[in-house]
């Protein structure tokens, strides 16, 4: 049985004993894209998957995989007062791209990005995922376009009573048309996408917490979706660990095409990982390029002239030669010879 606690968590009982508990808008939107009730006319995103991505000369004439359309957000804080979280913001995201959101904290990147899926829905403006307005479908056609649309979350949010196998499986069991075998081949498939194929039967209180995100990772992309949200997925993680993940972020991106869209902080994620970016103040977009494009003059934000300045040294790194050994001193190699 399903209970939606007050603190906002999604708690699973039996016989009046909570069993696991994750955010409530988590667990809507898992559960969502997995309904029975699979239109034959929806989106087919199956074929969108394994899908290479576009060239850069095909990807300028396609149509983007997201687009949204004078989005805007509002919320009613305690005081009576209305916070604009998202102003009139267009944005368009192409298929196999990896686009990074930045900004000052409160700067609306999680509100937007919980927007292109509808965890928000936008008081004005359309957001069209894989050609579809989102804003005018039924909550039924909804759930079955978010097939389409796989997010994680800066704390993973796994079911802690379940193993790494029936994490990854559980939106494909939910959705009840898959037989075991094809649920069991799918489940290894991710898992070996993100480099976990030997932890299937382990707990997430076993694994740490790159491992634990490495299986949202894999739960995310058993669906086949064309779109992986990411919402500040390395917070959690230590520097090692963050360059780890997002190797496999993208790995990810470059086998299936999977279209990344990443909310995140640490400017070093945006300069390794993603390959456009957009800079939000005020629920504004501000300022959008292409990471790897040569830095520019032109740039019109603080954060875009750190970006360009990250890009600049590792250019630097990679041309200086590498530094000549130290020759030993006299007292270093008497040391040596002491050890
Ligand atoms: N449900 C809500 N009710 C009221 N205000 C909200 C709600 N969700 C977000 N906000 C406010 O909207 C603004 C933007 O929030 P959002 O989480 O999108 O910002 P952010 O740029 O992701 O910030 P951070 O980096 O700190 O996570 C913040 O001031 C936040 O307090």
């Amino acid at each position: 049985m399903l209970d939606r606690a007050s603190n906002g968590l999604c708690v699973f009982v039996h016989k009046h004993e909570p069993i696991c508990s994750f955010p409530f808008d988590a667990f809507v939107f898992i559960l969502g894209p997995f309904s029975r009730t699979f239109a034959a006319g929806s989106a087919p995103a199956a074929a969108f998957f394994m899908s290479n991505p576009p060239s850069d000369a095909g990807r300028a004439n396609a149509q983007p995989v997201i687009r949204l359309q004078s989005v805007q957000k509002s919320f009613a804080l305690p005081s009576g007062e209305v916070f604009d979280a998202v102003q009139s913001l267009s944005l368009d995201i192409h298929q196999g791209d990896v686009f990074g959101l930045i900004g000052k904290s409160g700067a609306g990147k999680s509100t937007l990005l919980r927007l292109i899926n509808l965890l928000e829905r936008p008081d004005a403006g359309q957001v069209f995922v894989g050609g579809r307005d989102l804003t005018t479908l039924s909550r039924r056609e909804l759930r079955d376009t978010r097939q389409n649309i796989g997010m994680i979350f800066q704390q993973f949010n796994l079911l802690q009573n379940a193993t790494v196998f029936d994490n990854v499986a559980f939106p494909l069991k939910i959705h009840g048309r898959h037989s075991r075998a094809e649920i069991d081949a799918r489940v290894r498939e991710c898992l070996a996408l993100v480099g976990l194929a030997e932890k299937i039967d382990t707990y997430p209180a076993q694994l740490s917490g790159g491992q634990k995100q490495r299986v949202a990772i894999a739960r995310a992309l058993a669906p086949r979706p064309q779109v992986l949200l990411c919402d500040e997925p390395t917070s959690a993680l230590d520097t090692e660990t963050t360059r780890a993940l997002l190797e496999t972020l993208r790995d990810i991106n470059q086998k299936i095409g999977v279209t990344i869209v990443i909310v995140t902080h640490e400017l070093s994620v945006v300069e390794v990982l993603c390959r456009n970016v957009a800079i939000l103040e005020k629920g504004r977009l501000v300022e959008q390029f292409a990471v790897v494009d040569a830095p520019s003059e032109e740039r019109k934000t603080a954060l875009g002239r750190e970006i360009d300045e990250l890009v600049r040294r590792r250019e630097r790194e990679a041309r200086e030669p590498i530094a000549p050994r130290s020759v030993p001193t006299q007292r270093s190699a008497q040391e040596v010879a002491y050890v």
